[in-house]
């Protein structure tokens, strides 16, 4: 038994006849922004749904403050675990601010009402993703990266120790996601909390987290420090792809350079 907040001890999962992850071992501690990375289809939105207790590995435990997930209510699951994933399931022409009090219902008694404070917090979530202005539009007429913003802000809302972002900034553009990720690293270290997120893009992942965990073939290839760990060996050995590794000095971050026909030498 480790002290982390999240823990995953010899977890497997299968999707019909392939497995996709085979015995994981992980940790995630407070205070540090993981980064999981690896090809499609390798298991990361896999890896992050059974972290966050939605799916229930074949094998092993994943564990939240010490505890097995699949024993813990999920209303207590979600006062701990937020998850913003990709937006294409909200069917539902709630408004953005209802979606946004949504992030709340987990500390709501069940026959309660928001609170002042539950007001301030999702109008506090919405003005950090920029979505005042579309508060009162149903969510099923807003875009794709507005649509995201929202569910970025119901997860902000949550106010939970965890965070779980599943390609969360994938279809945000740059200003909007340099700022959401930003407030994330700030919770991270002000806060003490734990974010986890599921990145294709490698740079964007260099400037904000602290650890790497890349996947493949269904294990940990690499994990650890983003210094040790994000080298074009690995990135070679996990993704077949030949790139140069910058070191950037005004952001203290590494940075990948790609090129079509692959770097030589
Ligand atoms: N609902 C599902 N039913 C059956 N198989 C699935 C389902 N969702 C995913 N899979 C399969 O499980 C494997 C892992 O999928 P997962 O979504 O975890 O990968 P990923 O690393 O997040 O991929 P990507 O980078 O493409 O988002 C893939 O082979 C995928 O085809």
């Amino acid at each position: 038994m480790t002290d982390s907040v999240l823990h995953m001890d010899g977890i497997s999962f299968r999707r019909g006849k392939r497995e996709v992850l085979k015995s994981i071992d992980a940790s995630f501690e407070q205070g540090l922004f993981y980064a999981i990375l690896g090809p499609n289809g390798v298991g990361k939105s896999t890896l992050v749904e059974i972290l966050a207790g939605h799916l229930e590995p074949d094998a092993g435990t994943a564990s939240l403050f010490g505890t097995p997930v699949n024993k813990i209510p999920a209303r207590k699951v979600a006062q701990a675990v937020a998850v913003v994933a990709q937006s294409h399931d909200v069917r539902f022409a709630f408004s953005v601010r209802d979606v946004v009090m949504m992030g709340r219902h987990p500390h709501i008694d069940r026959f309660g009402s928001p609170s002042e404070d539950d007001f301030r917090l999702v109008e506090e979530a919405m003005n950090v993703a920029d979505i005042l202005h579309l508060a009162d539009r149903p969510v099923t007429e807003v875009s794709g990266g507005e649509r995201q913003r929202t569910l970025f802000a119901r997860a902000l809302a949550q106010d939970t120790p965890v965070l779980i972002l599943d390609e969360a900034t994938s279809n945000l553009d740059m200003k909007h996601t340099l700022s959401l990720l930003s407030v994330v690293k700030e919770k991270v270290k002000r806060e003490n909390r734990c974010a986890v997120g599921v990145f294709q893009d490698i740079n964007t992942a260099a400037l904000f987290c602290d650890r790497f965990l890349f996947l493949k073939d269904g294990h940990v290839a690499v994990s650890g420090h983003v210094d040790e760990t994000l080298t074009p060996e690995t990135l070679w050995e996990v993704f077949g792809v030949k790139t140069r590794v910058m070191e950037d000095a005004s952001t203290n971050s590494r940075q990948v350079l790609f090129s079509p026909g692959g770097f030589h030498g």
